[in-house]
């Protein structure tokens, strides 16, 4: 078991089904050099995706192990929802940052769901590709209603990430998010720091203390 509770690759193989369902979901990236009203750096773009449920999570879905590997049926999740541009999409187990067993979603009753996320790092042309590809997905308009890049920056009357945080997440989704921000330091930790502190004390906040990254030393 890794930092807070998170399963490697090969621990969280060890949940067979069909007790255990595992799902796969992909948070892409690039680095990006513009800037918001010309002076806020963005300096990366990060997608995630607006589901049929209302709710935001990774691009990816469940995966039947029978079919192959994790990464190959993480692949064709990819290709259903992200269309065209995610064609020459590569994601390997080197990609894999980590697993979280048993969240809330449980596919079906009696079944328990772990939940893999794997990262990986795009050029800002094979980034803006995918963008421009996922309205010709198959499952554009139907379990995807679109793609929409987080707002990594904190603006001064706090808006931007903290507003983003008190979004509704699918499952592990959004501990996912924060981990992966902080892992790839996406966010300077102390920006993530205090995005989370506003978030949290927004009267509307829905973001949970204990779901919440610990131990960033910021
Ligand atoms: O982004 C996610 N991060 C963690 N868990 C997620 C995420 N998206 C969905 N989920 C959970 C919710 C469901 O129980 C399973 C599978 O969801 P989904 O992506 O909708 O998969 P299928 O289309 O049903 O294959 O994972």
């Amino acid at each position: 078991m890794g930092d807070r509770g998170l399963l490697s690759r090969a621990e969280a193989l060890r949940l067979e089904p069909p007790t255990w369902c595992h799902a796969c979901h992909a948070l892409l990236y690039a680095p990006c050099s513009g800037r918001l009203f010309g002076r806020v750096p963005l300096r990366f773009v990060l997608l995630m995706q607006l589901r049929f449920d209302g709710r935001l999570g990774f691009p990816g879905g469940i995966v039947d192990l029978r079919d192959g590997s994790l990464e190959a049926g993480l692949l064709r999740e990819l290709r259903e929802e992200l269309g065209p541009g995610a064609t020459g999409l590569e994601v390997g187990p080197e990609e894999h940052a980590g697993a979280r067993p048993g969240s809330s979603h449980e596919p079906r009753p009696g079944q328990r769901l772990v939940a893999h996320l794997y990262v990986k790092q795009l050029q800002p042309e094979q980034l803006r590709d995918i963008e421009e590809g996922a309205a010709r997905a198959p499952e554009h308009g139907l379990e995807v209603l679109g793609l929409v890049r987080v707002p990594l920056h904190t603006l001064r009357d706090g808006s931007g990430l903290p507003e983003f945080l008190q979004q509704r997440f699918v499952g592990s989704a959004r501990d996912q998010l924060l981990d992966a921000l902080h892992r790839l330091n996406l966010v300077p930790g102390h920006e993530l720091e205090r995005a989370l502190s506003l978030a949290r004390r927004s009267p509307n906040s829905q973001c949970r203390q204990e779901g919440d990254p610990g131990g960033r030393g910021t």
